[in-house]
């Protein structure tokens, strides 16, 4: 429960039946989904898969076709004056107005929250490497995606609905922006964050949902992925070995030998290869990371009835 905010619901974003139909295309349709008050969720889709939509819909910025949504138990048309300070939000697509300077332009974003701490501001633009006096519109994609995530972040909201975040953004400056949600939920804000790579919500995301085609794929917590991961794993024997001893192994598959080198894959625990493998001479043995995008695509297109776990809220 959030109560620094003057937010006292256990649950800051509920979409019931949430669908938005454009004529005969789906936008989103029947996306039912609850964010936890002080969790970070990762909201993940191809491009198209409804992620825009949906967050608009949350906002406002949209007429839902049918279902509804609720903010900290708020209705986002209804209560827009008491959410509008409670809430910050990163656009997909960023238009700036003007030929102002960057910090002009934040100033105006302060101000229409009411007032916020220029240190704040400036904090922000610090960690992100951004230079406030430049023109916005002379700016670079990646430094105006910084401009946006400063105003969406300055004045410390209890939700950040976050489209696209890391678009534009390199590597180290990307890095930062995990450091800046991971320190979001430290201070028990929320997160809901839209991407279409997986790997980056990897880091920061307590819990995944996942939209494909308009619709809600799966919900799963990160830690639950994790421990169904999938490993690539190569073992170097002294002397060759034989496949039919390793794939019957359970969560062993995709078995090869070449020479004394055995590479497979592993789905879960690794000890009935380890076991099997002591009872030859092993040089050496890799495994390389798990990759939530493998594991994820292992655990909903090969594992029957996992959607069905999912959709019942994991
Ligand atoms: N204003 C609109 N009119 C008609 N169709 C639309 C409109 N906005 C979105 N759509 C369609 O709705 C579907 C979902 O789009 P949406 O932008 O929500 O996806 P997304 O997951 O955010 O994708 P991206 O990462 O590419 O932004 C797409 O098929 C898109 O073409």
């Amino acid at each position: 429960m959030s109560t620094m905010w003057g937010m006292t619901s256990d649950i800051a974003v509920h979409a019931e039946d949430l669908t938005k139909l454009y004529g005969p295309r789906r936008g989103i349709e029947g996306l039912t989904l609850e964010v936890r008050t002080g969790e970070v969720m990762g909201f993940l889709g191809p491009n198209g898969a409804g992620k825009t939509t949906t967050i608009r819909l949350l906002l406002d910025f949209l007429r839902p076709t049918r279902g509804r949504a609720t903010i900290f138990g708020l209705d986002p048309r209804r209560d827009k004056a008491t959410l509008h300070r409670q809430i910050g939000y990163l656009p997909g697509e960023l238009a700036f107005p003007g030929r102002g300077r960057a910090d002009a332009l934040l100033r105006f974003f302060a101000d229409a929250r009411g007032g916020v701490p220029w240190s704040q501001v400036t904090e922000l633009a610090d960690r992100l490497s951004l230079d406030l006096s430049r023109p916005v519109h002379t700016m670079s994609k990646g430094n105006k995606q910084k401009v946006g995530l400063v105003q969406a972040f300055m004045h410390r909201p209890a939700l950040l609905v976050l489209d696209e975040p890391t678009s534009g953004l390199d590597p180290l400056v990307q890095q930062e922006f995990l450091a800046m949600v991971h320190d979001a939920r430290t201070a028990g804000q929320t997160v809901f964050m839209s991407s279409h790579v997986l790997a980056e919500v990897q880091q920061s995301a307590d819990r995944i949902a996942i939209v494909r085609d308009g619709r809600l794929a799966a919900v799963e917590r990160v830690g639950s992925l994790g421990r169904r991961a999938v490993r690539t794993v190569e073992i170097h024997f002294a002397d060759p070995v034989d496949a039919a001893e390793f794939d019957v192994l359970p969560g062993v598959s995709d078995v090869t030998i070449s020479g004394p080198v055995l590479r497979c894959t592993v789905d879960g625990r690794l000890d009935p290869l380890v076991k099997a493998a002591a009872r030859h001479e092993v040089v050496d043995l890799l495994s390389a990371e798990p990759d939530l995008e493998e594991t994820f695509l292992s655990f909903y297109y090969h594992s029957e009835g996992a959607g069905d776990a999912a959709r019942a809220g994991a």
